[in-house]
């Protein structure tokens, strides 16, 4: 039998790992992710076929390698798991490494590109150290098994120069790589190739505003296939407010809200480096700091709880909605889809339904039965506009089911077949 593709997504608080069958296009053989590594307890989801199972672990997973040993076992041990028993069924580990500096394409991890991907991690110390945990891990326990890491950055390589220049000292910020890279990368490559097939348009004609918004979120201008501007920025702090992230702020504020800015942060580890000031913009912000919780369920609710939580919703949309406006400019109002994705893109219709009544001015409406109702389960994209079809004058209103697992496995075997 065909070995199967392995695909992991190592996030701050969760690991989700996927197999794969080596087919074009990659099928589901399990699907499988702990989340609550930073805040107990872990939750385990796990899914092969028609089964689907949650369980909260009795011993507690702190880190993300414990994490993702904990699930590959977990499926190798699965007697109903044949097809994946241990490393001699695996092809190929994808992983999913958010910062890839300048890399513009997929790279197989040799011993030279791993020592690259480590000079990269103090760029982005938060985001590719759990990553780069499970590929270090990866090397020493399977061996044999080749693995590909797939960036975040890379789809925004097309990103003009005026756009990805901060106005700053060029020397110093060449020397240091500073520069917009833009994140969710792999995301919004499956959310194009998946709405241009939806509309029936080759991706090189097809122009959306694409959303991805779950605990982090971002925007995406696409122009004819291409990234033409997005809202990270250097790190995923940039851009939109997310569950611990503040996202835009006037760079000012670090110096006032702590005297040890620039200190280490009293969690950096010897591997890991990580200022106070990064650390409370990234983990101590967000609705998390307005509400007390990230799970925007919470949030997005007709009547919020508190007046925080309305605040922290309010916040979201108009953050939202500026770039929404911006991306309509850029894109000369020439705007094949409004894209919604992410977990809470794809899950709350009350924040689609209050951002559509804001876009009416560039022709946009949703049916509110549509939005409801949402996308069925195995459903990738689902027209929201009113009268389904794009019956508006605007730009169509869509939801799309995101996968960077997939997207990954499909350029894994798109590129070895
Ligand atoms: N029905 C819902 N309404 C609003 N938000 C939701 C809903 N269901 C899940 N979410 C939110 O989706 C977010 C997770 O999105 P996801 O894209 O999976 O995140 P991650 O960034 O961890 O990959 C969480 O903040 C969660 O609360
Ligand atoms: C780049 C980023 O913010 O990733 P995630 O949304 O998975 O945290
Ligand atoms: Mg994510």
């Amino acid at each position: 039998m065909a070995k199967s593709i392995l695909a992991v997504n190592a996030g701050s608080s969760s690991v989700k790992i996927t197999f794969y069958t080596f087919d074009n296009p990659p099928k589901t053989i399990a699907d499988a992710q702990v989340s609550g590594i930073t805040a107990p307890p872990s939750m385990l989801k796990y899914q092969r076929g028609a089964s689907k199972h949650k369980e909260e672990l009795k011993e507690q997973l702190n880190t993300p390698q414990g994490a993702f040993k904990y699930l590959l076992q977990r499926c190798f041990n699965d007697p109903e798991l044949s097809e994946v028993a241990s490393d001699k069924d695996l092809s190929y580990i994808c992983h999913r490494v958010v910062h890839g500096g300048d890399y513009h394409e997929a790279v197989e991890i040799t011993d030279e590109t791993v020592h690259h991907l480590e000079a990269l991690e103090d760029l982005a110390p938060l985001h590719n150290f759990s990553a780069l945990e499970i590929i270090r891990l990866c090397r020493s326990e399977l061996p044999k098994v080749k693995s590909v890491t797939f960036f975040d950055t890379a789809f925004h390589r097309t990103l003009p120069a005026y756009v990805k220049t901060y106005p700053i000292d060029q020397e110093v910020a060449k020397a240091n790589g500073l520069r917009k890279y833009g994140f969710h990368g792999i995301s919004y490559s499956f959310i194009l190739r998946s709405v241009a097939e939806f509309l029936g348009k080759p991706q090189d004609k097809t122009n959306l505003i694409a959303m991805h918004i779950g605990s982090g979120a971002s925007v995406c201008a696409i122009k004819e296939g291409k990234s033409i501007d997005t809202s990270m920025g250097l790190t995923p702090l940039a851009g939109l407010p997310g569950a611990t992230r503040s996202g835009d702020i006037d760079p000012s504020l670090v110096f006032h809200y702590t005297n040890e800015a620039s200190n280490l942060s009293p969690s950096s580890t010897k591997e890991m480096h990580i200022s106070t000031a990064e650390e409370i913009l990234n983990k101590k912000s967000g609705w998390k700091a307005l509400t007390g919780t990230t799970d925007f369920s919470e949030i997005a609710v007709e009547k919020p709880p508190s007046a925080g939580h309305q605040l922290a919703f309010d916040i979201l949309v108009d953050r939202m909605l500026g770039y929404i406006g911006n991306y309509y400019a850029k894109l000369g109002g020439q705007v094949d889809g409004l894209v919604f994705a992410g977990g809470i893109g794809e899950k709350s219709a009350l924040l689609r339904r209050i951002l559509a009544e804001k876009c009416a001015c560039f022709g946009m409406a949703i049916d509110s039965v549509a939005n409801d109702k949402g996308p069925d389960e195995n459903q990738t994209v689902k027209d929201i506009s009113k009268g389904e079809g794009g019956g508006g004058k605007g730009p169509r209103v869509l939801i799309c089911q995101t996968n960077e697992q997939f997207e990954m496995a499909y350029h894994c075997v798109c590129a070895r077949s």
